[in-house]
Parts: structure tokens; sequence; C-alpha cells
């Protein structure tokens, strides 16, 4: 792949990198009539970064991409990939970029190795270059036994293994998934981020949406915190964690009736207290001891759970509501 072109020659001699920056957005705003769907946020993504965008549906997080991606034009605000703008430059643009859209839309009559020749074509790259190329990412995509199979055969992470193969068929820079694991089974979710981290080793671009949070915590460096359109933090996910919650959490449930009204009796354990409708959360840098303090009152919940806190809290606390509605 020619990623590593971008990638500057100190990453590799131990020097600290100083990696060209390939995304730019500035301010950057869409409004459906009144709706601002993003509204005017900022961000920069250096080469070979993992970048995620994470909200809850509804955040702004397609939107985004689709103006990355040159499929939206933007409102407002300044939009740079690799030094171009994609509303004035689109086809150069998409030419460094692989798109994974949320929703697979592979031709579910071709099979599956055509579905990535037919794609190549599109880009006019010549079958000498596109056979060993197909086959190359059927390998990658662990897809290399289906090559004759109709797509319409092939399961759900399958499909989407096939997705991400088709968007790497013209070597990009910058790979763009929105939502990729959304409607996976466990076991097909590992086996993507674990695609998924070979193309970052590679030194590709990866920029992702997600309302997982343990999927932004596997595979990004770095990334945003979104909500309405706007962000509401940045940073490396231990970093998120670090600022806006403690190391452990302490999870409690006292049955549905008793949640809301033991918070007075849980006063003063932890560093703070989060009342959900099925549970308690009792924030804390030691959660055993946060726990022992419980017992010590007398107060006996149905279950208990010390955890180490995710971006799940991160997002809780920057927001007072859950990630997933
Ligand atoms: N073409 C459109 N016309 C009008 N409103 C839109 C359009 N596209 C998105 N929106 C609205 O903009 C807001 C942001 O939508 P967007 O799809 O970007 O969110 P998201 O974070 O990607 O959520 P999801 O994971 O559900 O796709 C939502 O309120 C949505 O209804």
């Amino acid at each position: 792949m020619h990623n590593e072109a971008i990638l500057p020659s100190g990453t590799r001699s131990g020097s600290p990198p100083s990696r060209p920056i390939v995304i730019a957005a500035e301010n950057l705003t869409k409004k459906y009539g009144d709706l601002a769907a993003v509204n005017g946020i900022s961000f920069s993504v250096p080469a070979g970064q993992s970048f995620g965008l994470l909200g809850p549906n509804g955040a702004g997080k397609s939107t985004a991409m689709k103006m990355i991606g040159g499929v939206t034009r933007r409102t407002s605000g300044r939009l740079d990939i690799m030094g171009l703008d994609p509303d004035t430059h689109g086809p150069e643009v998409r030419a460094h970029l692989g798109v994974v859209p949320q929703q697979d839309n592979l031709d579910e009559e071709l099979r599956v190795r055509d579905n990535l020749l037919v794609y190549g074509r599109y880009f006019g790259l010549p079958m000498s270059y596109l056979k060993p190329k197909a086959d190359e990412l059927l390998e990658f995509a662990q897809l290399t036994d289906k090559a004759k199979s109709k797509v319409d055969a092939l399961s759900g992470g399958m499909k989407r293994r096939l997705t991400i193969a088709r968007s790497l068929i013209n070597e990009p820079r910058i790979l763009l998934l929105d939502e990729p694991t959304t409607g996976l089974d466990p076991q097909a979710r590992h086996i993507l981020w674990d695609r998924l981290f070979r193309l970052k080793e590679q030194g590709v671009t990866l920029v992702l949406t997600t309302h997982y949070m343990d999927e932004a915590e596997q595979l990004c460096d770095r990334l945003i915190v979104v909500d309405k359109g706007r962000i509401m933090a940045e940073g490396s996910p231990a970093r998120l964690i670090r600022e806006h919650s403690t190391r452990e959490v302490v999870e409690l449930r006292f049955g549905s009736e008793r949640n809301t009204t033991i918070a007075a009796e849980l006063d003063g354990i932890g560093e703070r207290l989060e009342v959900l409708p099925d549970r308690v959360l009792i924030y804390a840098d030691d959660g055993e001891s946060a726990l022992e303090q419980v017992a010590s009152r007398g107060l006996r919940p149905l279950t208990s759970l010390v955890r180490r806190s995710s971006l799940e809290d991160v997002f809780l606390r920057l927001t007072g509501r859950s990630l997933v509605d």
C-alpha cells in the first residue's frame, strides 16, 4: 500500500513523530432547516491515527462523516482533506478515501470477488491490477473461500468485511467507517476489530463513528465525544476516563422500587453518585473500599459489581445520559 508514503521517516527511527494533518475541520456546521445536525465542530486528524466520533444516535456523527466523504455539502465552516476541500474537489478527495457506509451497499446480485472487481473498475483501475488485488483483499477479509459465493448468502459479519475489502481496492490513505460493527454479534465484531487493527498497523488513517464505548476503547487512539452536533470532550480514551471519571465504579442494584430512594443512604460514599432507573453507580477510585462502606451501613444490594470506569461513564458525566438509549 502506498500509505507509508505519508508517514514521516521519524516514525520509524524512534524520534517523536510529527505526522502531517490529513483531515482538518474548523467550525464545521451542517444545518437541515432549523436543525444543526453538526454544530460548529473543530478537530484535526494526523496521518496514521485512528480517530473516533463517539456519540448516541442522532448526535451528528454520520452527517460529519458524509461531509468528510464529500457526499454532503457543509452549511459553513472549513474542511480540508489532504489539502483539498471536498465541496470543490470531490473526486480528488474521494480518490484518497475508502468509505464504509453505515448500511452495506454491496451488489447482492454479484458474486463476492466480482463485487471487488466491478467496484475497482469505477476507479478506472486495470484488470491486471485488480485481479491480484481482489485476491489479496479477500485473503485480508478472510473471505477467500467465499470468492465465488453470492453476496446474499453471506453472514452480516462477512458482508461487513467484504464492504471493508471493497473500500480498500484503491489503496486509500484514509478509511472512513460509519458504525462499522452495528448489528453484528460479539464474535463477528471481534474479527472485524482485528482486521481494522491490522490496517491501523499498516499506517492507514482510520476515522470511525460508533456508539459503542468498547469499540472506541479498542480501536481509537483519540476521539471526540459528540452530542447534539457539538463536541463535549476530546482526547485518548484513557485520558478522557482519567479526566472525567474515577478509576473504578461500583454498580449496585437494589430493585427498581428502591434504587431512587437509596441514594440518600449512600451519601458520602465515593466521589459521586449516579442514580439510573435500573441501578445506582458509585464513582470511587477504590471500588472495593466503597463497597465495604455500603455494607457497613447495613445496606444489602441485590447485586453488586466493581469495575473500571469506561467511556460510557464519561458520556454519562458529560451529558447526564447513557450512550445507548
Ligand atoms: N438528510 C437529512 N435531513 C434532515 N435531517 C437529517 C438528515 N440527516 C440527518 N438528519 C438529522 O440530523 C441529526 C443527526 O443525524 P446523524 O445521522 O448525523 O446522527 P448520528 O450521530 O450519525 O446517529 P445515527 O447513529 O443514528 O446515524 C438527527 O437529528 C437526524 O435526524
